[in-house]
């Protein structure tokens, strides 16, 4: 098969969003270090914040090329150059991302069709149900990559099939997730937009699930050591085809700088945030994050803030959207954390390298929204969590970093934000003192928190295994690679 690599043309286009195109641009590193051709395909303004990793894939002699479509923004109600999710300013506007994507489509299948070596499969992100078509009349396959994890995936299938959601009297009775191991309740405004029954996302939540429906098979970020028997459960209960690939963050080997790169550009500098991780103590240092757009209203992020320091712990906290703010919060932020706070705290405004913090010894614990991804990442560097759902997934994802896998301790998170964005008038629901009993339980050294630490650690060896020679999740991408080659020859 070594020599016809090359000849094999994977072509991935991810969702709109930052959290579905640097997994997926990870996934292009890991085809393209096994030698087959691969074409990551973005949008303009979705490209241009992901410059330094693009640069840095680009020299360095992979076979991975990228290419830009044009979507028209403003002709659908967009923002000029809002070409992605985590760049809306309102959720009201995912309607009109959707129907941006649709657009992709004819170009794309321009972009195919010119390509020296034809394509010989499909990625496709999370929202584009047209994708399926498209491969048919090239006579490929296409695999969906949704972003979230087997067990989640898993609890969405069952409850499509069903719909226990949809008798639940109201959106915060509580009902059971059928075709699960173990009983789990979880109540309607906890779960995913498609399950929230709002008029106005019906049609576009049924078309993409009837995409979903025709894919040729399922690409997750995960390690079947993580979520032992879920991928499985998952295939046997969709008939698809289901592959494994992750952490798909593990394909940084080169040294800690070089992680920094992956995503955004930095709003720290990196050998500064690693100067500050190595004059702490060995897992002494909460890192605090909610993901790369969702963000709080004032008064909760400074509730958030007196709990942090109120732990009396070294801390890095991550703040995006803060230009969203009133000055007062950032005059806030500055006095009370910068300068009080002094050498205890390090806050990043906008975007950090995430994995590269994770991945250093000093850090202990993390603070997160338990988006799949920043789940997944702390998982893998061995860190437990400090679990704060917000919307999404993210309550299945808290279920199984608690109840599962049982590395978490549980910040009390009941309702969900609903939006990605807390409004600016809202207050608190969190407060200081249960964030400060959160981060107190987590960091704790007594043997609660050590057997949380001990089974942390014990996953990321697990994860770190898996992606090497021989792992199952390196024989998966075998797997998927064959499969690929069998269906060209065909
Ligand atoms: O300053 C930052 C912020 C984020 N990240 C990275 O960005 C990604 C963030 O992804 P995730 O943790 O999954 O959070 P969201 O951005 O909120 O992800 C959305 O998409 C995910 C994948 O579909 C879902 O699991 C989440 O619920 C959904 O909110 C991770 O790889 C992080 O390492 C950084 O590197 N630096």
């Amino acid at each position: 098969m070594e020599s016809g690599l090359r000849n094999l043309h994977f072509v991935l286009i991810p969702w709109l969003g930052m959290s579905h195109t640097i997994p997926m641009i990870d996934i292009g590193r890991l085809l393209a270090e096994r030698g087959v051709t691969v074409t990551v395909v973005m949008t303009r303004d979705g490209a241009a914040p992901l410059s330094p990793t693009i640069a840095q894939i680009a020299s360095s002699g992979l076979p991975i090329r990228f290419a830009t479509l044009p979507l028209p923004s403003v002709e659908v109600g967009l923002p000029e150059g809002c070409e992605t999710g985590d760049s809306l300013p309102s959720m009201d506007l995912m309607p009109n991302l959707y129907r941006g994507s649709k657009f992709l489509r004819q170009p794309l299948e321009e972009l195919l069709r010119e390509q020296t070596i034809a394509p010989s499969c499909i990625i496709c992100g999370a929202r584009y149900p047209w994708t399926p078509e498209v491969a048919r009349e090239l006579g490929i396959p296409c695999f969906i990559f949704q972003g979230f994890g087997s067990f989640a995936l898993l609890c969405m299938h069952n409850l499509y099939c069903y719909r226990p959601h949809e008798r639940a009297s109201s959106p915060t009775e509580p009902f059971v997730v059928p075709g699960l191991p173990f009983h789990f309740e979880i109540a309607r405004q906890q779960l995913p937009l498609q399950f929230q029954l709002l008029p106005r996302f019906t049609e576009i939540c049924n078309e993409v699930r009837e995409g979903e429906l025709a894919m040729d098979g399922v690409l997750v970020n995960s390690v079947d050591e993580l979520e032992p028997g879920y991928a499985e459960r998952l295939a046997a209960a969709s008939g698809k085809k289901v592959y494994t690939i992750g952490p798909v963050s593990l394909c940084y080997k080169s040294g800690r700088l070089d992680m920094a790169n992956r995503g955004k550009k930095l709003s720290v500098d990196a050998s500064r945030c690693l100067d500050w991780l190595d004059s702490m103590k060995p897992r002494s240092v909460i890192y605090v994050s909610f993901g790369s757009f969702s963000s709080f209203a004032p008064a909760q992020l400074m509730e958030l803030g007196y709990g942090l320091l109120a732990s009396n712990r070294p801390f890095i906290w991550v703040i995006n959207g803060l230009e969203r703010f009133p000055g007062a919060v950032n005059q806030w932020l500055q006095e009370k954390l910068e300068k009080e706070g002094d050498s205890k705290c390090l806050l990043i405004r906008g975007w950090a390298p995430q994995v590269m913090i994770l991945s250093h010894p000093a850090v202990g614990g993390f603070l997160t929204h338990c988006g799949w991804n920043s789940t997944l990442e702390s998982a893998s560097a061995g860190v437990p969590m400090a679990t704060w759902p917000l919307f999404s997934e993210q309550f299945l994802n808290e279920k199984l970093i608690l109840d599962v896998l049982g590395i978490g301790v549980a910040v009390g998170v009941k309702t969900s934000m609903q939006q990605m964005r807390q409004s600016p008038e809202e207050g608190a629901r969190i407060s200081r003192e249960e964030v400060a009993k959160a981060v107190e339980r987590l960091m704790d050294g007594g043997q609660e928190g050590e057997e949380r630490r001990r089974r942390a650690k014990e996953f990321g060896e697990k994860a770190r295994k898996a992606m090497m020679e021989g792992g199952s999740s390196y024989e998966n991408v075998t797997r998927l690679i064959e499969l690929v080659a069998t269906k060209a020859k065909e």
